[in-house]
């Protein structure tokens, strides 16, 4: 049986590199609604105007052929992925409340047959506040900062090439608390509502088992519900009228 899957989490977590392992293992369809405003603040967010009415479009066409937009914007945002002047940009857009509810409503449409893995910093609040399993990865704001400042230097994006890893650092550090002061009480609202993960100390391969047990336990338990209650009862009633008479299996 398929189902829907939101993560939310901080900047710099891990949400895309654990949702697309996750995804691949599942074969479920990933959405990353991180990835739908670094892509409108690039197509829309032109002269520093928000091109209001052209999202509108956007979303009208996104909904006649999903999966073909779904391609091409996590293809032109792989392009300019680890730019950080574009996640502050798609920070601004994320304001204006006409953007954030198109961009909610089209994943909902999207993710009504199942079998979607949705990530954000308000999936399992305001994006899916229905799906199966809500989960928020966390990790201290150190680990996200090597992590993301270890990813850069890795991937020794041009943009960067004249900054030392200090200055990297530093960088990585601003952008990452001003988008956690922007998700600030969307992350919080996250935490009261869904299963968190502290990520800190797992290694990804950590992170994913965590989540795939989720997600087993899930569908067995939806599966066998009534088997599980009918075995709650038994042991009730076994405890309860011969609470040191059980035998189990294996006792001496
Ligand atoms: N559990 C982990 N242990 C170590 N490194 C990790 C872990 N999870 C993710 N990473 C690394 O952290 C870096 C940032 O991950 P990723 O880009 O997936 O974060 P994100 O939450 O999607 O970021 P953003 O909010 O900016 O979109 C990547 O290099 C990834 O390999
Ligand atoms: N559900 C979301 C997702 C993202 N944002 C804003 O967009 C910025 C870029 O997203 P990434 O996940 O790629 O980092 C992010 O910093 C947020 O400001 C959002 O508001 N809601």
């Amino acid at each position: 049986m398929k189902i829907n899957i939101a993560i939310d989490g901080p900047a710099s977590l891990g949400k895309t590199t654990i949702g697309k392992k996750l995804s691949e293992k599942l074969e479920y369809q990933l959405i990353d609604s991180g990835v739908f405003y670094r892509y409108f603040a690039k197509k829309f967010y032109l002269d520093n105007i928000i091109q209001i009415n052209e999202i509108y479009l956007f979303k009208d066409e996104m909904l006649n052929n999903p999966f073909y937009h779904l391609k091409e914007i996590e293809h032109v945002n792989s392009q300019f992925y680890q730019d950080l002047t574009k996640s502050q940009r798609a920070s601004e857009i994320a304001k204006v409340p006409e953007i954030r509810s198109t961009i909610n409503e089209i994943i909902q449409i999207i993710t009504k047959k199942k079998g979607f893995v949705v990530l954000g910093c308000d999936a399992t609040t305001k994006i899916l506040p229905t799906a199966e399993i809500k989960l928020v990865l966390d990790a201290e704001i150190e680990t996200r900062v090597c992590r993301r400042a270890k990813q850069i230097l890795e991937a020794k994006s041009s943009q960067l090439d004249d900054l030392t890893e200090l200055e990297i650092i530093g960088k990585v550090l601003s952008d990452i608390l001003k988008r956690d002061f922007d998700a600030y009480e969307l992350i919080l609202e996250a935490k009261k509502v869904a299963t968190i993960i502290n990520t800190s100390n797992l290694s990804i391969e950590q992170v994913l088992a965590k989540i795939l047990r989720y997600v087993y336990w899930y569908n067995f338990s939806s599966d066998n519900l009534l088997y599980i209650i009918i075995f709650m009862i038994i042991f009730f009633i076994l405890t309860r009228s011969q609470p040191n008479q059980i035998v189990w299996p294996f006792q001496d």
